[in-house]
């Protein structure tokens, strides 16, 4: 029985578009066998013209949007981005969307176009954690990969997805756990979307929460976001820290908390105050797995706190800088942290 892609004519091809935007998949060393390397300087064409087998798998096109590590990936770049997949994916010409990315924050841009991106159509982050030049080099392959599922029918409606390491993640639950492992990435609260072998994907689930789609948050005419810091926890945490991101005009606080979202006492009492000056106050955790609930140790109701639920703090940072653009009550904003 020939497979669904080899039943495909050629022209009939899906269209994808590789939006690029740097990190170590477009790294480069003076070497193949070297650990110092920067990232980003690999253009999108390269990227494309070492891969000829893709052109198997769709009509492949590609587009420099940054050229960036990605712990200099910005909200302007993460705009930009978004509001050209919208465009892109609004035009029916493209029928999914690959972004190539740093691994270190991803998770972030996965989860700002998984709520900024209105359209069912895949939309893929990628990257490697060894650059294009090196030794087997992951990021050919993950490209690769990254282009079948985008490429997919069956991974539209499915939110923006991450494809590293033969793993398919939702933009939800995707986060880094290794600082250099190709299987650095894992999804720990809702498990895998599904898997991809050299061009064939298997998916297991949809995602849980809302996304893409169903999203209600617009950047459409947006310029600035709102600062929102994240605070990390640790024994004997100076409470002055939130004092310090109020007076700098944060609008809203993560805290990065020890344990289930915990803080200690002088930290909960300075945050309190700030909750009643009207600064929204997330209670997020260190840990790397698990969920946040409200009113366990601390007393959410009486403080005027926000759980996470089951956002790392990174991520809750973003949906609360989103959440901020409109008058929302802290129980509205509770809402939004239990449906995305
Ligand atoms: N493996 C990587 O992509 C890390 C390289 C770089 N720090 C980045 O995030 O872009």
């Amino acid at each position: 029985m020939p497979t669904r892609k080899e039943k495909r004519l050629p022209d009939h091809r899906p269209r994808v578009m590789i939006l690029a935007t740097g990190g170590t998949i477009a790294g480069s060393a003076a070497s193949a066998a070297q650990s110092s390397y920067a990232p980003g300087q690999v253009g999108v064409d390269a990227m494309i013209e070492a891969l000829p087998g893709m052109r198997s798998l769709a009509r492949v096109r590609g587009e420099q949007v940054a050229s960036v590590g990605s712990q200099d990936m910005t909200f302007a770049i993460m705009r930009r981005l978004a509001g050209r997949i919208n465009t892109l994916l609004a035009s029916d010409e493209i029928n999914g969307v690959v972004v190539t990315h740093g691994t270190d924050t991803m998770e972030e841009t996965a989860y700002f176009l998984n709520l900024t991106v209105h359209s069912k159509a895949p939309v893929v982050l990628t990257g490697a954690m060894r650059p294009f030049t090196a030794i087997s080099a992951d990021g050919p392959l993950n490209l690769y990969n990254a282009v079948a599922v985008a490429a997919d029918p069956e991974a539209a409606g499915r939110g923006t997805l991450a494809v590293m390491n033969d793993r398919i993640h939702s933009a939800h639950s995707l986060t880094k756990s290794n600082t250099t492992a190709v299987e650095t990435f894992i999804s720990p609260i809702n498990g895998l979307i599904g898997t991809v072998n050299y061009g064939r994907n298997e998916y297991f689930r949809h995602p849980f929460r809302r996304h893409t789609h169903q999203s209600e948050f617009s950047i459409d005419g947006v310029t600035d976001l709102p600062r929102v810091d994240i605070l990390y926890a640790c024994a004997d945490m100076p409470a002055d820290l939130i004092d310090c991101s109020v007076e700098r005009g944060a609008k809203g606080i993560v805290v990065a908390g020890d344990g289930n979202g915990n803080m200690n006492a002088a930290t909960i009492e300075r945050a309190a105050q700030a909750a009643k000056k009207g600064v929204v106050i997330v209670r997020g955790s260190r840990v790397a797995t698990g969920t946040v609930g409200r009113n366990v140790e601390i007393d959410d109701d009486h403080l005027g706190f926000i759980a996470a639920d089951e956002l790392n703090p990174p991520k809750a940072r973003i949906l609360l800088m989103l959440a901020l653009l409109k008058n929302r009550t802290r129980r509205q904003i509770q809402k939004l942290f239990y449906t995305y």
